[in-house]
């Protein structure tokens, strides 16, 4: 595949003793929402958190094979972590904005990175709220606490706040578990309007949502990638019995 953002091989992660990725095998495109799902435990988390190499962040943690990202492996250097993580951006399940204003949330990470000038942080948070979709209901009160926004307006923050440090790729971990169904559907119509400038992964329980959203599903089993399909192959013409299984609903 030429135009891949992360190519993963022979891939295991153990936390302590206790293996929770097997042999991963992936390669996921460019440009494109790949959806991760399967059962709870199966390790879709831990799969999206390597990624941005969250998951070393606990102690126990150990890893045998390589991920690249880019053509570059992505453990080779410390130096490496902090760039990473700026161009492999992450949104979690529960909007986390931080306790702070609108446009404190969104002008943290530029600033983090040495932004300075009003002027230029002013086009930041303006682009990134526009980006997320969230610009026309907060422009009057960008100095207002992020907190008094309902729960699909902070995720959408928060995903202003990803798109602030100007990704290549948007992980996403069960974005839309914690909100109603009015607010999931404008985050699902904002991921595909993301695609064209962003590489996005999302892990979803949610199979619908997969088949909603994603040009490709992986799904996972027991720590393993049991598949990776075009999304509408996956859900119509499964390769695995496993896959077939799950998809309709006989475990899980
Ligand atoms: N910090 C941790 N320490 C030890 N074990 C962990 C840790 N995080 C996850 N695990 C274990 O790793 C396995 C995979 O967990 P993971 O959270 O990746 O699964 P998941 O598919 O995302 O689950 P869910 O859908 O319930 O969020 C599970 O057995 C889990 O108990």
């Amino acid at each position: 595949m030429a135009n891949k953002a992360f190519s993963i091989e022979d891939f295991n992660l153990w936390y302590g003793t206790d293996q929770a990725l097997y042999q991963i095998n992936l390669d996921i495109p460019k440009h494109e929402i790949t959806a991760v799902i399967g059962p709870s435990g199966c390790g879709k988390s831990t799969l999206l958190k390597t990624l941005n190499r969250m998951t070393e962040t606990i102690p126990s943690v150990q890893t045998s094979g390589s991920i690249e990202y880019d053509g570059e492996d992505i453990f080779a250097k410390k130096k490496m972590v902090e760039e990473l993580r700026t161009r492999v951006g992450m949104v979690f399940q529960k909007p986390n904005p931080f306790p702070k204003s609108i446009f404190e949330n969104v002008a943290y990470g530029p600033k983090i990175h040495g932004i300075k000038k009003k002027q230029v942080l002013n086009e930041v948070v303006e682009k990134s709220l526009k980006g997320a979709a969230i610009w026309d209901e907060v422009h009057d009160r960008l100095n207002q606490n992020a907190f008094g926004l309902s729960g699909g307006q902070q995720q959408r923050v928060c995903i202003a706040r990803c798109l602030a440090i100007e990704p290549d790729v948007i992980l996403m971990d069960e974005p839309t578990s914690a909100l109603d169904p009015i607010s999931t559907l404008k985050i699902e119509e904002l991921i595909k309007e993301l695609k064209k400038d962003y590489t996005i992964i999302i892990v979803t329980h949610n199979m619908q949502q997969a088949a909603r959203i994603s040009d490709n599903t992986v799904f996972m089993l027991n720590g393993e990638m049991v598949e990776f399909s075009d999304t509408d192959q996956l859900f119509s013409n499964p390769k695995d019995k496993r896959t077939e299984d799950y998809i309709t609903g006989r475990f899980g």
